[in-house]
């Protein structure tokens, strides 16, 4: 049984009205901020209950790293929130409680929200009782434990946290059917958003194929020995989406595409020979759709992820106003082209893990996200990052069916093994 978004879902009046309490995690980043906008904007256009066309939003608490307490501070002022996590320290802690009642004092609010810290701070936060949906924004596989605290809790998820469903695919799955509710898991990924809403129009069996666009990111079209000398501030110079630096430097290396190839065959229930990449850089066509008889639905919208954040936190309903749309009355050309796999193996490698399963793609992840730590450190050449990724997964003995501790040990070899191999240069 698939938990990811049904078909054809309910559109009710009775769930559309009724308010969604919200938990953002990663709320000072590029997707929690976005996600806070749309909540805001949606309060602004907020008409009586019963003319609305999306759930009022109420956002109950917020989680976020130790690098940006002000805004974290900020957000949690601002919206009322009942709780903040942050990862830091305790002496993070009592800096965010110093300016969270300096800001509270300013606004004449009364009560201060309970202040949580440490490594599990995101994950107490997830799991806070009374939520509806828990957005996850975190980056790195760092976010798997949040998801699963969070479905374990019977929450719905939004989730822009790929990495964790690459880590911790089937212990994901098996959260999120276990919560009983059809639509455990909404994708929030731009191109995931896209099909979960062309599949609307049609059933599983009638699913041919799923087609993901990738922007190319900015070193499309070149070939291999010019990428080799590519610097950081260039690959951070991505052609269509402001974004972390993390997601933005696996879009540079097509292992962003990699992730998302496993992500929708793990959300949609198809397999990875059954979804193609085409490059498309205009990245308007956010994903699309094939079925049987021929016909292919895509999704189309300028580069907004104000949009699938909205749709996530709202499904099944849509958000009047949540971004701007297409505009017909200018020419405009959307083109699309193979991907060149020679020059970036990312994705060719992620289905070859993927089919092994188990704990091959959390190694994957694991050796990435560390390669690309490494990049911006200066310590590893740009085409090194995919090698690394390639020989880590080659060397690893993995496990098949793997229980949480599995994929956690799995992470730690990948992430040391990784090192060693930055450190001897090869
Ligand atoms: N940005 C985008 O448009 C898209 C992003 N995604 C995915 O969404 C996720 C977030 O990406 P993005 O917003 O770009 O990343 P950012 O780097 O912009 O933000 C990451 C957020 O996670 C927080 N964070 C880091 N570590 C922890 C932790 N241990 N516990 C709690 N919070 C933590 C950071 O806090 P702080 O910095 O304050 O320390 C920050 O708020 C990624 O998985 C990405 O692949 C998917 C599609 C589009
Ligand atoms: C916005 C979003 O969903 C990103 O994951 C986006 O897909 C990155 O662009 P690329 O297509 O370049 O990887
Ligand atoms: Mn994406």
């Amino acid at each position: 049984m698939n938990s990811a978004p049904a078909m054809t879902p309910d559109l009710d009046r009775a769930t559309r009205d009724a308010p969604r309490s919200l938990v953002i995690l990663g709320s000072t980043g590029s997707i929690g901020t976005q996600a806070l906008d749309v909540v805001a904007s949606a309060a602004r256009l907020a008409r009586p209950v019963t003319d609305a066309e999306h759930p009022p939003f109420r956002v109950l608490a917020l989680a976020a790293g130790a690098g940006n307490l002000e805004l974290l501070a900020r957000q949690a002022v601002d919206f009322a929130v009942a709780a903040v996590g942050t990862s830091g320290t305790a002496d993070d802690a009592a800096r965010l409680r110093e300016l969270l009642a300096a800001r509270t004092r300013a606004a004449s609010s009364a009560a201060l929200p309970e202040v949580f810290h440490g490594p599990e701070a995101a994950t107490r936060i997830a799991e806070w009782n009374g939520t509806d949906v828990v957005l996850n924004g975190i980056t790195g596989s760092i976010g798997l434990a949040p998801t699963l605290a969070a479905l374990t809790a019977g929450h719905r998820v939004a989730l822009a946290n790929k990495e964790s469903l690459i880590a911790g695919g089937p212990l994901v799955k098996r959260a999120a059917e276990a919560t009983g509710l059809a639509d455990a898991l909404i994708p929030v990924d731009s191109e995931h958003s896209a099909i979960a809403q062309t599949l609307r129009s049609g059933t599983a069996g009638e699913v041919a194929r799923l087609v993901l666009t990738a922007s190319g990111g900015p070193f499309r079209g070149m070939n291999r020995a010019q990428l080799a000398d590519v610097t950081p501030a260039q690959a951070l110079k991505h052609p269509t989406w402001d974004m972390g630096v993390m997601v933005t430097t696996n879009s540079a290396t097509m292992v962003n595409k990699a992730l998302e190839v496993l992500e929708a065959s793990l959300l949609f229930d198809v397999d990875l020979e059954r979804i193609d990449v085409t490059v498309h850089p205009q990245s308007v066509v956010h994903s699309m759709v094939q079925f049987v008889d021929g016909s292919t639905i895509a999704q189309a919208s300028p580069p907004d992820m104000r949009l699938p954040l909205a749709l996530g936190v709202g499904w099944p309903h849509r958000v009047t106003g949540a971004a701007v749309p297409c505009d017909w009355s200018t020419a405009a050309q959307w083109t699309f082209e193979p991907l060149d796999a020679e020059a970036f193996p990312a994705v060719e490698l992620m289905k070859r893990a993927g089919s092994l399963g188990g704990t091959w793609p959390a190694v994957f992840n694991a050796a990435n996200e560390e390669a690309v730590h490494a990049f911006h450190r200066g310590e590893l050449g740009f085409t090194g990052i995919v090698d690394l990724v390639e020989r880590v997964v080659g060397d690893h003995d993995g496990v098949r069916e793997p229980t949480l501790e599995d994929v956690l040990e799995a992470e730690r070899w990948a992430r040391a093994h990784a090192g060693e191999r930055i450190s001897r240069g090869r």
